[in-house]
């Protein structure tokens, strides 16, 4: 018997990740060829003839998984009974700014979309904020749906991942899939931490494997923090391809749970764990199960040379906290 479709919103519809999103998640990459999906797509009244364009070529690639698409330009409309929200919409960053200056921008359009879900999706929608600053969009976005587990609201830290997955593989000559546990901490911005002090590559610990800590302690966290703005200066625009594929990564693994004791970093609520503020949308390494929960991964020793830098990346966010609560207006 064919399972029931869900319901998925993707907001920033007519953008670039999108664009390379929507057909790997309506196929079944992300949440499994078995299950129908029905697709809204959600933009802003400007790009509504965009949008149109995206809707006849998700039409035309003849996917059998998807079941139906509401492209719209209403919140209310576009948050009505879903099960995931991808908010991807959001004014992205452009050569020499900083996330902290996209905070005005972009911080009370997450408001809004926090309301509109509070009212309007289901109780149990999972919520995965890309637009940046993802983790303090998350926040506030969490913030305004007081009616909805603090826990669904998650955003994007798993590009990260992916960037130092790749890095440490590079560099042995590897796939990254043969590197498992590396650790983003913090936010998604240059003061994020990539830790490789538990990560494993190809059995071994990396510090071991790699043999120059030097490297790992320097370069390889500065090119892994600054890998954004090194796409948008090459391209003129944000990584959107690598970007949609971290997306995919982050919901499936929720979605279906992470595999043996291997972990994944996502930007969850803090409970408190390793001394971070509670409520605070950090990255932590996570473990998830097929029922959609996780949990934080508890017990790993915080060395002085990470406990600095997870508390660097902790203090801007809770900088970027107080700057979004003063522009949301309280
Ligand atoms: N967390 C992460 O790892 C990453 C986050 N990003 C962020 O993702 C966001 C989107 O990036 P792109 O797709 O490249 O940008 P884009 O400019 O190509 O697309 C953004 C889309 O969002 C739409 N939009 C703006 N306000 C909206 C609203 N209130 N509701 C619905 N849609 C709205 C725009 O009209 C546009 O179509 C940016 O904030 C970017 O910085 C980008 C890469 C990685
Ligand atoms: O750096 C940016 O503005 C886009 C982004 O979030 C990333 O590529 O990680």
């Amino acid at each position: 018997m064919e399972k029931s479709p869900i319901r998925v919103l993707v907001t920033g519809a007519a953008g670039q990740i999108a664009y390379s999103l929507l057909y790997p998640l309506s196929k079944g990459d992300v949440f499994g060829h078995d299950q129908p999906i029905e697709l809204v797509l959600l933009d802003i009244e400007a790009m509504l003839t965009v949008l149109d364009g995206v809707v006849m070529e998700m039409q035309d690639c003849a996917l059998p998984l998807l079941k139906s698409i509401i492209p719209t330009a209403d919140t209310d409309v576009a948050c009505k009974d879903i099960d995931v929200a991808i908010l991807v919409g959001a004014m992205p960053r452009r050569e020499g700014m900083e996330r902290k200056d996209l905070l005005r921008a972009n911080v009370k359009i997450f408001k809004a979309q926090g309301e509109s879900l509070d009212k309007h999706a289901k109780k149990s929608v999972k919520v995965v904020v890309v637009g940046n600053p993802a983790n303090t969009n998350a926040f506030i976005c969490k913030k305004y749906a007081p009616s909805i587990p603090p826990e669904n609201f998650t955003a994007l830290t798993r590009l990260d991942q992916n960037r130092a997955q790749a890095q440490i593989a590079t560099r042995m000559g590897l796939v990254p899939q043969d590197v498992k546990n590396v650790i983003i901490w913090g936010n998604h911005s240059n003061t994020q931490f990539p830790d490789v002090r538990h990560a494993k590559v190809a059995g071994k610990g990396v510090y071991e494997a790699v043999q120059d800590d030097a490297w790992l302690k320097g370069d390889f966290i500065k090119t892994v923090q600054t890998r954004g703005a090194a796409v948008i200066k090459a391209r003129k625009l944000s990584s959107a391809m690598s970007a949609a594929k971290a997306i995919g990564d982050h919901m499936r693994d929720w979605w279906f749970g992470t595999k043996g004791d291997e972990y994944v970093s996502m930007a969850v609520p803090s409970d408190g764990s390793y001394g971070i503020e509670k409520g605070i949308i950090y990255s932590f390494p996570v473990q998830a199960k097929p029922d959609h929960t996780y949990s934080i991964v508890q017990g790993l020793q915080i060395d002085e040379f990470s406990k600095e830098k997870m508390t660097t990346t902790l203090t801007e966010l809770q900088e970027e906290k107080c700057s979004a609560e003063e522009f949301c207006g309280y």
